[in-house]
């Protein structure tokens, strides 16, 4: 089932919802503003030079349609800040482990824990283990070794972003398409809930797409596999999204690629088809993925969580991925050249 919601932007300020934003970056900031301009009550777990920034002057989100300055209540301690309804964790996949022993007390309270990150959910990835009973230990440092057994799936919720920004200075959001901004929302438990269709409608009322959706895996999959595949090519390469489609001897390696994570998919029930226009550069622009963003930064990159994830499912499936492994084989070793492998 999907639910799209589609209203006018309210001109007063809802009480019922504390939406509190662990993260505010790109997509943390993203969110915050959103759900500002829809009226909710925002706040942000944020720290360093941005928690500076927004103190002084705001968030401020930006794309060629609007200009938001969020004034949202900012810290870096939870006390500080109201008790929230919801949390919107958005930090990168390698940074979740910092942020387990807030979530372990937020979950202790009952709060719902929105995780909005690319690649394979840990909690995902936890049911897939279960389902395929998979013998091979969690690795110790990893975001599921940190989260499961402190949030507990009823918590959890997941979130699919679509959607290129960047964090231009601290505090500061450039959001590169205004009209390509969507967000959807699944319960871990696959259950059709309120809150999910609360968000999913918050969203929409800020001026982005949200959905609710009740099984949430279709989404996690199709995203997986433009991650995998841009954020790695563009590593690689240097390129960004238009420039990396416009070259068109990427263009076979890519559908390969997207044929063994659809088959990946489909194991996992999943079934998804060879989708030819994903390669067609009229669809981009000239954002650098969040991965090569990092990589360009110096900062370590979401290998794990993306391709590692999905190198990690073929194994427990039994199933060969052979140019995934030269993709990723290639990616890991520039990543460790430039010391941005976790
Ligand atoms: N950027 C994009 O266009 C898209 C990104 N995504 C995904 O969204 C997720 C978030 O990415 P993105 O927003 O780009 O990342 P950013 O690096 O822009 O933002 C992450 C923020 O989290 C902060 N952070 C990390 N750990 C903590 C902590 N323990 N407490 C408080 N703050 C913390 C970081 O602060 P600090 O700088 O101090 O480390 C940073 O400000 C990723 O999984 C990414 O792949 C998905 C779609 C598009
Ligand atoms: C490529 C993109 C913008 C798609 O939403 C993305 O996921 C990223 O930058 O990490």
């Amino acid at each position: 089932m999907i639910i799209l919601f589609a209203g006018p932007r309210p001109d007063h300020r809802d009480d019922w919802m504390n939406i509190c934003i662990l993260g505010a970056g790109a997509i943390g900031g993203h969110l915050a503003a959103r759900l500002d301009l829809a009226g909710a009550s925002v706040s942000a777990l944020v720290r360093g030079a941005a928690l500076e920034a927004i103190r002084e002057k705001g968030l401020t989100f930006q794309n060629r349609d609007l200009t938001h300055v969020a004034r949202i209540a900012a810290s870096d301690c939870l006390d500080d800040l109201p008790k929230p309804d919801v949390v919107i964790v958005a930090v990168k996949a390698q940074s979740l482990a910092s942020t387990a022993s807030t979530l372990e007390r937020l979950a202790g309270n009952g709060t719902p824990i929105v995780f909005a990150l690319n690649g394979l959910p840990w909690w995902y990835r936890q049911q897939l283990r279960q389902r395929f009973d998979v013998t091979e230990e969690v690795p110790a440092a990893s975001d599921e070794a940190a989260l499961s057994g402190l949030v507990p799936l009823e918590n959890v919720i997941g979130c699919v972003v679509t959607s290129a920004n960047s964090q231009t200075a601290p505090g500061v959001i450039h959001n590169e398409l205004p009209s390509a901004n969507r967000f959807v929302f699944g319960e871990a438990t696959g259950r059709m809930t309120d809150r999910i269709q609360r968000l999913a409608e918050l969203v929409t009322k800020g001026g982005a797409t949200g959905q609710a959706v009740q099984t949430l895996a279709p989404d996690i999959w199709v995203k997986l596999r433009a991650n995998v595949l841009a954020a790695s090519f563009a590593c690689l390469t240097g390129l960004d999204m238009q420039a990396l489609m416009s070259f068109k001897d990427l263009h076979k390696p890519a559908l390969d690629l997207q044929g063994e994570v659809n088959r990946l998919a489909a194991a996992c029930g999943v079934q998804l088809s060879l989708d030819e226009s994903t390669l067609d550069p009229t669809r981009y622009s000239k954002h650098k993925p969040s991965m090569l963003q990092d990589l360009e930064k110096g900062r370590t990159i979401e290998f794990d969580a993306v391709p590692g994830a999905t190198q990690s499912v073929a194994r427990w499936l039994d199933i060969p991925v052979p140019t995934l492994d030269i993709v990723a084989a290639l990616l890991k070793a520039r990543a460790m050249t430039l010391g941005v492998y976790p």
